[in-house]
C-alpha cells in the first residue's frame, strides 16, 4: 500500500505524480487512501472558501466604489439642476409654503429620531416637500447612491399625480423615465427604475413588497402620508414599521419613519411611537372662505319643496323608497303649485328637524328657517346642488368646481341633473368628469386637464378626491358632508359600504382641496351647527368597524406571528372578541386548520380583494365552470341590488323580474339553473341583458332597458366597474387560473372536498 503522504503541500498535481510514478489505478489510489481524499476535500473547500472571501470583498469594494460613483454623479447632476431658470422659477414658488421654514429643524430632528410626526395645514407643502428635502439633503451629503425613499398615499391617483408634480418641480423627464429619480407604483401600473430614489405608491403596495421582503431592505426612509385616514391596511402598516424601526435601530442602516397629515391625532401617534417628535407647519399660502348650509340658503334665496326628497316631510315615504335612502330627486311640484296659491303652511305639519336650534339662526331669514327648520338631514338635496353649481357658474370668476358627493350612483344621478340644465349642454357637459375608484387611472387623470376657455369644469368626485391631491384649477369646493363607510353586516355576515356624515376632519381635508394655486372657496351643503357640535373629530378607524377576517388572513400570509398577539399591537387595538370571531369565521369558511394554519383556500383568499365568502364563492365557481355568472352575483352582493320600487309599482317590478327570467338564457345559466325560481340568477340575467344593450345599441337603449325593468341605471354600471375591478386585479386571469392549474393537474384540495375542473370552466380557456 502506498504511505500516505504528507498532507501539508498536498495538490492535485502531487496526487498526479504520485499516481503516474506508482502506476496505480486510480480506483485503487481512492479506495486505499481515503484520509488523502479527506485532506483533499479540505483542501479544495479552504481554496473555495478564500476564492469567495476574496470575491466578496472585492464585489463590497466594488459596490462601494459604484455607490461612491453614484453619489458623485448624482450630486453633480443635482449642481447641474440648481442652475437651471425653471428650476430656480419653481424653488422661487416652493419656498413660499410654509413647510419650507421648517425644512432644517426636520433635518435635524431626523437624524437623532427613528419616527417624526408632521402636521400642517392643508396645502402647506407636506406631500410635495418633504420627500424632496430628505432626497436632497442625502444628493447634498453625497449619500444619494444609498438614498431609497418610498412614501404611501392611500389613493392611486394620488401616488401618480403627487410623483408627476414631484418629478416637474425638480425640472426631471416623467416618473419612472431615464433621467428622474422619482417613480410611482400603483395597482395595474407601475413607472419606476432601477435610478428611483423616491417612489410614491399605495399602501397596497408597500405591503405587496414586505410580503417578499419582511426587513425593507435597502429602504432608507418611509413616509406614511394621511396618516389620520385609519384605513385597515394604513393601521397594519404602522404596527409592521413600529416593529421594523425597533428591529433596525441597533443596526447601522436604520430605517426612518415619518408620518404627515393635516388632521391628524398628534398625541395618539406620538404615544405610540415611544413620544417621538412633532413638528407643526403654520399656515397656508392663499385662502379659504367657508359658507354652510344656512349662507347658502341666503345667497341662492332658496326655498326647501316640502315634497322635495330632501323635506322632513317626505321622511317616510322616501324611506319606504328603498330601503331607507332614496338617491331619486325630483322638484317637488306640489309645493310649486301650493305656493302659489299662498298655502304653504299646509305643507309644513308635524315634522321638525331634530337638530335645527332655533337661537342659532335669529339673524337669518324666515326663508332659511323654514327650511332649516323643516329639512331632513340625512337626504342630500340634489336641486339645491343643481341649483348651487349653476350659481356658481353664473355668478363667479372662471375656475374648476369640485362637488363631493358619497358614492358612484350619487354621482351619476347629479351628471344626469347637470347635463339637463341649460348651463351644461352640449360641449359644457363632456366637462362634467366624474372621479371615483372605479374608473381606469388614465380615466381619472382627465380630471387635471384644462378645459377650453369659457367652458366651467365640474368635476364630481367621491372621498378619493379629498387628500393629497391638487387639481390646480379648482377653486370651488362643493361638500355634501356624506361619504360611505365600510360597516358590517351582521345578518349577512358581510360588510358593505353605509352612507354615514363625514369627520371634522375629513371636512376640512375637503375644503383644503380649494385655495392650493388661488384663494378659494368652500360651499357646504351642512349646517355650522353640525359642523361644529354634530361632526366626530375623526373618522371612527376602520379596524374598530368591520370584520378582521381579511387582516388576520394578511397577517397569516405575511408570516407575522399569532393573529391575537399581532392585532394587539395596533394604535387603537380591536376587541378581543372581534379577533375570535373573525377567526372562528376562518376556520368555519376553512381558510384555517389546525393551529391557525393557512389552507390553499386561505391562501387563494389571502390574494383575492373581496370578502372571504364571497372570494370562496368565486373560487368555487373557477372550479365548477360558472365563473362568469358568479361573478355577476358577487358584484351585486359585495354592492347592492338593482331593483328600484318606485311608489305604487311593485306589482309592475314583480312582473318585469319574471320577465327577466321567462326570456330564454344563455344555455351555461341554464344548465345551472334548473328552475327560474332563483333571486341570483335573476341578477345574472339582468345584468347580461343589460350588459348585451349597452354594447349592442348603446347607453340610451341601456338607459330604457333600465327603466322597462326597473332597474337602476346608476347600480348597472356601478357592477360593471366591479366586475371588471375584479378581472382587473390579475385574480380573474392569473389567481384563477392557476388554481385551476394546480386543480385541473393535482385534484387540489379545497377545504375537505377533492374537485377537478369542469370541462367547460372559463378557467380551462385562460390555462390552455
Ligand atoms: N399639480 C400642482 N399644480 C400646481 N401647484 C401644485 C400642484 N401640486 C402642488 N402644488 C402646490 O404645492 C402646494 C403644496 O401641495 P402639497 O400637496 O405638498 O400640500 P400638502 O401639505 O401635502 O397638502 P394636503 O395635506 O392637502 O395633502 C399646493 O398648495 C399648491 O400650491
Amino acid at each position: 500500500m502506498l504511505p500516505c503522504p504528507c498532507p501539508a503541500p498536498f495538490s492535485p498535481l502531487i496526487l498526479g505524480i504520485a499516481l503516474h510514478q506508482e502506476n496505480l489505478p486510480l480506483s485503487n489510489f481512492f479506495f486505499n487512501n481515503s484520509i488523502s481524499l479527506l485532506f483533499l476535500f479540505v483542501f479544495l473547500c479552504s481554496i473555495f472558501i478564500i476564492n469567495l472571501t476574496i470575491r466578496i470583498i472585492f464585489c463590497v469594494i466594488d459596490v462601494k466604489k459604484h455607490k461612491e460613483a453614484e453619489n458623485r454623479l448624482l450630486q453633480e447632476e443635482w449642481e447641474n439642476i440648481k442652475m437651471m431658470p425653471k428650476y430656480m422659477e419653481m424653488l422661487q414658488t416652493r419656498s413660499t409654503l410654509p413647510i419650507t421654514r421648517m425644512r432644517n429643524h426636520l433635518l435635524q430632528l431626523l437624524k437623532i429620531n427613528d419616527v417624526i410626526v408632521i402636521c400642517g395645514e392643508t396645502g402647506c407643502g407636506k406631500t410635495t416637500q418633504v420627500p424632496q428635502f430628505i432626497l436632497d439633503d442625502m444628493i447634498e451629503s453625497r449619500l444619494g447612491g444609498h438614498c431609497n425613499i418610498i412614501c404611501t398615499q392611500p389613493r392611486r391617483i394620488a401616488a401618480i399625480s403627487v410623483a408627476e408634480r414631484v418629478s416637474d418641480e425638480r425640472c426631471e423627464p416623467s416618473p419612472g423615465h431615464h433621467g428622474s429619480l422619482v417613480g410611482f407604483q400603483v395597482r395595474l401600473e407601475s413607472s419606476r427604475n432601477e435610478r428611483t430614489k423616491l417612489l410614491f405608491c399605495t399602501t397596497g403596495i408597500l405591503l405587496r413588497r414586505l410580503a417578499g421582503d419582511n426587513n425593507l431592505e435597502g429602504v432608507t426612509h418611509i413616509i406614511v402620508d394621511e396618516v389620520h385616514e385609519r384605513t385597515l391596511l394604513g393601521d397594519f402598516l404602522l404596527i409592521i414599521l413600529k416593529n421594523l424601526v425597533e428591529r433596525r435601530s441597533n443596526t447601522s442602516f436604520k430605517l426612518k419613519v415619518i408620518l404627515m397629515s393635516a388632521t391628524v391625532d398628534a398625541n395618539l401617534f406620538t404615544g405610540y411611537f415611544n413620544n417621538c417628535p412633532v413638528i407643526t407647519a403654520e399656515g397656508r399660502i392663499h385662502p379659504v372662505s367657508s359658507f354652510f348650509l344656512e349662507d347658502i340658503y341666503e345667497r341662492l334665496n332658496y326655498s326647501l319643496p316640502s315634497d322635495s326628497p330632501a323635506s322632513g316631510k317626505n321622511l317616510t315615504s322616501a324611506r319606504g323608497k328603498h330601503g331607507g335612502r332614496s338617491i331619486d330627486n325630483h322638484r317637488g311640484k306640489k309645493n310649486l303649485v301650493l305656493s302659489a296659491w299662498g298655502d304653504e303652511s299646509l305643507l309644513h305639519q308635524d315634522y321638525i328637524n331634530p337638530y335645527y336650534v332655533a337661537d342659532v339662526y335669529e339673524a337669518y331669514s324666515k326663508k332659511t328657517c323654514q327650511n332649516l327648520k323643516f329639512l331632513n338631514e340625512d337626504i342630500i338635496d340634489y336641486d339645491l346642488l343643481e341649483d348651487l353649481i349653476c350659481f356658481v357658474d353664473e355668478n363667479y370668476p372662471s375656475g374648476a368646481i369640485l362637488v363631493f358627493l358619497p358614492g358612484v350612483a350619487e354621482i351619476s344621478l347629479l351628471v344626469d341633473k347637470l347635463i339637463a340644465t341649460y348651463r351644461f349642454r352640449g360641449s359644457s357637459s363632456e366637462w362634467i368628469l366624474p372621479l371615483h375608484s372605479s374608473l381606469a387611472s388614465a380615466e381619472q387623470r382627465q380630471v387635471f386637464l384644462s378645459p377650453p376657455q369659457n367652458i366651467r369644469k365640474v368635476i364630481l368626485a367621491t372621498d378619493i378626491a379629498e387628500t393629497s391631491i391638487t387639481i390646480d384649477d379648482v377653486i370651488y369646493v362643493i361638500d355634501t358632508g356624506k361619504h360611505k363607510e365600510k360597516r358590517y353586516n351582521p345578518q349577512k355576515k358581510m360588510s358593505s359600504m353605509v352612507e354615514d356624515w363625514i369627520s371634522q376632519a375629513n371636512a376640512k381635508q375637503r375644503r383644503g382641496r380649494a385655495g392650493r394655486v388661488n384663494p378659494g372657496m368652500c360651499f357646504c351643503l351642512y349646517t355650522r351647527h353640525r359642523f361644529e357640535s354634530l361632526m366626530r373629530l375623526f373618522q371612527m378607524p376602520e379596524i374598530l368597524r368591520v370584520p378582521l377576517t381579511e387582516l388576520c388572513l394578511q397577517v397569516k400570509s405575511l408570516l407575522l406571528g399569532d393573529v391575537k398577539t399581532f392585532l394587539l399591537k395596533a394604535i387603537e387595538p380591536p376587541s378581543e372578541d372581534a379577533i375570535a370571531s373573525a377567526i372562528s369565521l376562518l376556520y368555519e369558511v376553512g381558510a384555517f386548520e389546525g393551529e391557525e394554519k393557512l389552507t390553499p383556500l386561505g391562501h387563494h383568499l389571502a390574494k383575492l380583494p373581496v370578502d372571504i365568502l364571497i372570494g370562496k364563492m368565486l373560487l368555487y365557481g373557477a372550479i365548477f365552470g360558472c365563473l362568469s355568472p358568479i361573478l355577476s352575483i358577487a358584484a351585486f352582493l359585495s354592492y347592492k341590488l338593482p331593483f328600484v320600487y318606485p311608489k305604487d309599482e311593485k306589482q309592475n317590478v314583480e312582473r318585469a323580474k319574471m320577465l327577466l327570467m321567462s326570456e330564454k338564457m344563455d344555455t351555461s345559466i341554464n344548465s345551472i339553473a334548473g328552475n327560474n325560481d332563483s333571486d341570483h340568477l335573476l341578477l345574472v340575467s339582468a345584468y347580461k341583458k343589460w350588459y348585451k344593450t349597452l354594447n349592442e345599441n348603446g347607453t340610451k337603449a341601456a338607459q330604457q332597458f333600465c327603466r322597462s325593468y326597473f332597474l337602476s341605471s346608476s347600480v348597472m354600471y356601478m357592477i360593471r366597474g366591479k366586475i371588471n375591478y375584479i378581472k382587473m386585479g390579475n385574480c380573474y386571469q392569473q389567481k384563477f387560473s392557476q388554481t385551476a392549474l394546480r386543480l385541473a393537474k393535482f385534484s387540489y384540495r379545497i377545504t375537505n372536498t377533492t374537485a377537478s375542473v369542469h370541462s367547460g370552466s372559463v378557467v380551462l380557456y385562460f390555462i390552455t
